[in-house]
């Protein structure tokens, strides 16, 4: 389980405004996080990851303690681990699909499930930019699951996506994530994106 209690002032357009979280997710699920663009969302994950340092509070995943600002324990974004599929990707431009699953695994055997789930089987030796928005995306998951991480954080991460092929993709995605008794948030401004996504739910702002 996750249990996230945390506050951060964000640096909005129009002075401040101050971002309150607090919410359990539970093992095996995939969680839906919506709320208005420029709320926090992104933000939020990037707490949870260990990129941003959140103002107060805590942040606890599987018993284990990975923020907590009374106790002054703050562990690093590389000790937390999560997978984290960003809203641009952030893929390598000289790396093919196959490199990028190489580099966060040796198990082929997973890389080659991971294919077949994102359906990325044929397109081995390509590199991003022969790729299209949709494959993109799903290689940014498939890498982000590589690691066979316990939390997975996903940005926006069906935004690119067809009906068919998303509702495919979740399908999978909720079966691997009870496999690896781990947790994953997704994130995004339009909840139409987060269809078929049917764990706990939060409302940001
Ligand atoms: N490290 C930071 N410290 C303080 N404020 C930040 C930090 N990073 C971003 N912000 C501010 O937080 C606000 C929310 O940004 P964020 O990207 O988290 O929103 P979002 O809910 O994900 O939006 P969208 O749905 O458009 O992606 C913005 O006004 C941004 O300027």
């Amino acid at each position: 389980m996750i249990s996230i209690d945390i506050e951060k002032k964000l640096k909005a357009y129009k002075g401040v405004q101050v971002l309150r979280v607090k919410k359990e997710f539970a093992t095996g699920g995939i969680a839906r996080i919506t709320g208005p663009s420029g709320v926090g969302k992104t933000t939020l994950l990037k707490m949870i990851a260990g990129l941003i340092t959140p103002d107060a509070g805590r942040i606890v995943v599987d018993d284990i303690t990975w923020f907590d600002s009374a106790q002054n324990i703050s562990l690093s974004p590389q000790q937390r681990m999560p997978g984290f599929v960003f809203q641009d990707y952030a893929l390598f431009p000289n790396m093919t699909v196959q490199q990028h699953l190489e580099y966060a695994t040796k198990d082929t055997a997973w890389i080659n499930r991971l294919l077949n789930i994102g359906k990325l089987e044929t397109f081995t030796t390509h590199k991003p930019e022969h790729l299209s928005g949709g494959q993109q995306q799903r290689l940014a998951i498939l890498r982000a699951l590589a690691i066979k991480p316990k939390l997975l954080l996903m940005d926006e991460p069906f935004s690119a996506l067809d009906v068919k092929m998303k509702g495919e993709l979740i399908s999978d995605l909720q079966s691997l994530i009870k496999e690896l008794k781990a947790t994953a948030l997704t994130v995004s401004h339009n909840p139409q994106e987060l269809d078929g996504v049917s764990g706990d739910e939060l409302e940001v702002g």
